[in-house]
């Protein structure tokens, strides 16, 4: 049988190519109207991909109603089958991202995948690793439209370059390759944001929490993540460090 892994990939990979060709033939459509095609058209295919090939299996969608029976599940994949819809809907953008993960009991995300189809990229936890780092000044990523309060002056602080970019999958990859050196993000997002980019990052050795440093978990019964940390594991001490001065957290 494909590892859960290998699954990520081709199903992330799958939908990514899906998203290209919804994106095709959607030039006639107002961007609200493209972003919904391709969170629905791809949504479906990795649905009936998953029944068919992990038929016991729960799943949590941002594009599905909510099932409680995966708070009783071994097993749950995580799935955004479109992060960065705003970024899709714009010509020429390629930070949006197909994102599939599997959480287990008692072992947390133990499978992911994260694919940017407009790249021709998918990442996954059992394939990736650490690219080299780019030269120059520390780069940071956050949120097109929504960085936190305090990326300024922990950017300050660590004398480093603030760089907006949409998507979650997105900007975990970039750090992935080694083109930034961390991604931060506060003030609201759920766990399909995160959980496929955290396991890939995660399976490449990164470091990967909530901004007060603790674990991210997911499958919990209000699947509301609100803030994250990725970055590169040399820098993760200083970074946390910046924010914990600049903006006490609130975990929660
Ligand atoms: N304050 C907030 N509340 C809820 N979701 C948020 C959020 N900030 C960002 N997100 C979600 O996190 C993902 C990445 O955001 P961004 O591109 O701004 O970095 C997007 O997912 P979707 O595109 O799947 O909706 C976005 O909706
Ligand atoms: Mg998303």
């Amino acid at each position: 049988m494909t590892t859960d892994a290998r699954l990520a990939a081709r199903l992330a990979d799958e939908a990514g190519h899906l998203l290209l060709s919804v994106r095709e033939n959607g030039t006639d459509l107002e961007p609200k109207a493209l972003g919904k095609r391709g969170d629905a058209e791809s949504n479906a295919l990795l649905l009936s991909r998953l029944a068919a090939e992990r038929p016991g299996d729960a799943v949590l969608s941002e594009e599905s109603a909510d099932d409680p029976a995966r708070l009783d599940a071994d097993r749950v994949w995580i799935i955004d089958p479109l992060d960065g819809t705003r970024e899709f809907s714009k010509p020429g953008r390629s930070d949006w991202a197909v994102h599939v993960a599997l959480w287990e009991r008692g072992g947390g995300i133990t499978a992911a995948a994260v694919a940017q189809p407009a790249l021709g990229l998918v990442h996954a936890s059992d394939d990736a690793s650490l690219g080299p780092r780019h030269d120059g000044r520390i780069r940071v990523l956050v949120s097109d439209s929504r960085p936190p309060a305090f990326a300024a002056p922990v950017a300050e602080r660590l004398d480093a370059e603030l760089v907006p970019m949409g998507s979650a999958g997105a900007k975990a990859m970039a750090v992935l390759r080694g083109e930034a050196d961390a991604y931060v993000h506060a003030g609201g997002q759920w766990e399909w944001d995160s959980a496929a980019p955290v396991g890939v990052v995660l399976g490449a050795g990164l470091h990967a929490s909530r901004v007060d440093g603790s674990p991210l978990r997911y499958n919990e019964s209000h699947p509301y993540l609100p803030d994250l940390v990725i970055s590169r594991p040399e820098l993760a001490d200083r970074l946390l460090t910046a924010i914990r001065l600049d903006a006490p957290p609130q975990a929660g």
